[in-house]
């Protein structure tokens, strides 16, 4: 398993050691020890969606609740974006991106603090993410992903969204986190 650090060092790369055979494949999506180098959070919601081509899920995060997130894709291809909404932080407002997929086996680990979202560039896409904490429908913020401030060069153009991601939040008028309580 290798673990990079992208251009916001909080926010990890992982390329797990992929076991191909003539069966086909096999790889650990989490295991406590190992991902302990990481992270030391304790996860606690598991999730799973699934989309078609096109779709952008995003930019959310908890404020309530605050999670940090392992993000795999099981099938298909996103670009998954993670945006450091930590006011105070060195990177504040700026955004990374990477492509994820069943072919490169790639998988992004986002702290607390950070907006995050998706889209799809494949036919269709499942990915499954492990969660720090458990979703609270009313500490649920969503920041526009085209908003221009934060600029995020997304892929695709007139994205699939929820009707709640079509009326996001803009990043200035969004609530961010403080620094030193993530
Ligand atoms: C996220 C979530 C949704 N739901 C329900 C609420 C709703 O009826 C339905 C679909 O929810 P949403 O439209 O919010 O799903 P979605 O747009 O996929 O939301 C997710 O987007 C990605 C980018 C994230 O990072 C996640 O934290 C989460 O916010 O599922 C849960 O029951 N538990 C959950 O943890």
């Amino acid at each position: 398993m290798k673990i990079t650090a992208t251009a916001i060092p909080e926010v990890k790369l992982i390329e797990p050691r992929v076991f191909r055979d003539e069966r086909g494949e096999f790889f650990e999506t989490f295991r406590a020890d190992r991902y302990r180098e990481v992270t030391s959070v304790d996860f606690m919601q598991d999730n799973c969606s699934r989309s078609k081509r096109g779709v952008l899920r995003g930019l959310h995060y908890q404020i309530e609740n605050p999670q940090a997130k392992l993000v795999t894709v099981l099938h298909g291809e996103i670009y998954d974006v993670a945006v450091d909404i930590r006011q105070g932080s060195p990177t504040f407002g700026q955004w990374v991106a990477e492509y994820l997929s069943d072919e490169n086996r790639k998988q992004l680990y986002l702290p607390v603090g950070f907006a995050h979202g998706f889209c799809v560039v494949s036919e269709r896409a499942e990915v499954i993410y492990k969660c720090s904490d458990f979703y609270n429908p009313q500490g649920e913020r969503t920041i526009q992903w085209d908003d221009p401030q934060l600029a995020v060069e997304w892929p695709i153009g007139s994205p699939i969204l929820s009707p709640k991601d079509a009326v996001a939040l803009s990043f200035a008028e969004a609530p961010y986190f403080e620094m030193n309580v993530v």
